[in-house]
C-alpha cells in the first residue's frame, strides 16, 4: 500500500486531520496536558476537558500561538498520538500535506515541515499548500482559474483574510484578532456591567450561542464568581451587551480586509466583486459578523458550509486529486 496520506490543518485551538485512508476528516483540541513536567497525561479533546479545571501539577497547553508552532516538542507528541489513533496504532509510509498561513516568516513556515519530519509518523513526502489555497478549494472555488478571491478566515487567534488569483496568493495578511479576543471581549463586558468574574468557556459558549438566543428572544443565562462577595452566583446576560463587545473587534477584522481590498490590484477587483468575500474559520460563524462585513466592504458575503474544515476539505482533494497537486510545493533545501 503506497498511497496512504494526510492532509493536516494546524490550527490554534482545533487541529483538523484529513486521513486517505477513510476519506474522513477529524477535528480535535490542539491540546495537550502534561504531569509533573514530563508525564503526557492527556492530549486533544481529553485535554480540552480538563481545561480550567486541572491542578496545579497538570500543564495544560496550545503548542501553537498567533497560527505559528510555539512549543515544537509537545507539537511533535500531539501529531505521533493523533496519527497513531487514526492508524490505530499501525503507523505505515504515508505522504503528508499540511497548510500553513502565507504572512509568516520562511523559518516559521519550515518549522511546519520539520514538526513532521521529526514527529516519527514515517513521512515519505511531505508537501506544504498556503492555508487559503486550501479553504478555497474546500469551499468549492475554481482557485486555479479565478482571478480574484478574497477569503477571510476567522480562527481561534488569528484572522488570515488573503487575495487568491490562479491558484497562488497575491496578497495575505494575518492578524491577531479571532475567536479567542470575541470570548475575552465578552468576559471584560460582563465583569464590567455585571462584577462577574466567568471562564474562558463559558464566554464561549455564550458567543456560541448568541444567534439562537437572538431568534428566541433570551437572555444568556451564565455562572460565575461575584466580584464583591466572592460568591459563585447565576446571571442574566442580555445578548445587545454580548453583540456591543463584539463591535470593536468585528471592526479590526472589516478594517484590515479593506486595507488589504484597497492594496488589490484593479485587473483583480472584477473577480472580486463579482463573488464577493468568502467566510470561513470557525469563529466567522459568530452571530452579525457575515452583515457587518459585507455593509462594510460594500461587497456581498459568502458563509462557508464548513467553516472549521474548509482548509482540510481543500488538503483532500488536493491528496485525491491529481489536477491540484501543483498548487503543493516542497519546501527547499529540506534535508530528509
Ligand atoms: N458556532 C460558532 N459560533 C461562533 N464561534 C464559533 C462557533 N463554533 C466555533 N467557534 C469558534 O471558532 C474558533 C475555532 O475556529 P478554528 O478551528 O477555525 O480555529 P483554529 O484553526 O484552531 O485557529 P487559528 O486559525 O487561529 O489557528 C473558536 O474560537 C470557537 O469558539
Amino acid at each position: 500500500m503506497g498511497n496512504n496520506a494526510f492532509g493536516i490543518d494546524l490550527g490554534t485551538s482545533n487541529i483538523k486531520i484529513y486521513n486517505k485512508g477513510d476519506d474522513n476528516v477529524i477535528t480535535e483540541k490542539n491540546m495537550i496536558a502534561i504531569e509533573n513536567k514530563n508525564t503526557l497525561f492527556a492530549y486533544g479533546n481529553s485535554a480540552f476537558e480538563m481545561y480550567e479545571k486541572a491542578p496545579a501539577n497538570i500543564h495544560i497547553s496550545y503548542p501553537l500561538s498567533n497560527g505559528v508552532i510555539a512549543d515544537i516538542k509537545n507539537m511533535q507528541t500531539l501529531i505521533k498520538y493523533f496519527i497513531g489513533d487514526l492508524v490505530k496504532g499501525n503507523v505505515k509510509p504515508a505522504d503528508y500535506y499540511i497548510a500553513v498561513p502565507t504572512d509568516v516568516t520562511e523559518v516559521e513556515k519550515r518549522a511546519f515541515y520539520d514538526l513532521i519530519k521529526d514527529a516519527n509518523v514515517k513521512s515519505r513526502k511531505i508537501m506544504v499548500v498556503e492555508k487559503a489555497v486550501a479553504d478555497g478549494l474546500g469551499m468549492d472555488i475554481d482557485v486555479k482559474n479565478s482571478q480574484g478571491v478574497l477569503v477571510v478566515n476567522v480562527g481561534y487567534d488569528t484572522t488570515e483574510i488573503s487575495i487568491l488569483s490562479l491558484g497562488g496568493i497575491v496578497l495575505s495578511r494575518l492578524i491577531k484578532v479571532g475567536g479567542q479576543k470575541f470570548d475575552d471581549a465578552i468576559r471584560a463586558a460582563i465583569r464590567r456591567e455585571f462584577s462577574l468574574i466567568i471562564g474562558g468557556k463559558t464566554a464561549e459558549n455564550v458567543k456560541i450561542a448568541l444567534r439562537d438566543l437572538e431568534k428566541a428572544q433570551r437572555d444568556a443565562v451564565v455562572y460565575g464568581r461575584d466580584i464583591v462577595t466572592g460568591l459563585p452566583v447565576e446571571r442574566e446576560i442580555p445578548t445587545a451587551l454580548v453583540d456591543e463587545s463584539l463591535k470593536e473587534n468585528f471592526n479590526t477584522i472589516i478594517d484590515n480586509v479593506k486595507v488589504i481590498l484597497e492594496r488589490t490590484p484593479p485587473e483583480l477587483a472584477a473577480d472580486i466583486y463579482k463573488h464577493g468575500i468568502y467566510l470561513t474559520g470557525g469563529a466567522s460563524q459568530v452571530s452579525h459578523l457575515a452583515e457587518l462585513m459585507s455593509n462594510g466592504t460594500g461587497l456581498k458575503v459568502q458563509v462557508s458550509e464548513n467553516p472549521m474544515t474548509s482548509v482540510a476539505m481543500g488538503l483532500a482533494k488536493i491528496i485525491k486529486e491529481d489536477n491540484y497537486k501543483s498548487v503543493a510545493y516542497a519546501i527547499e533545501g529540506m534535508s530528509k
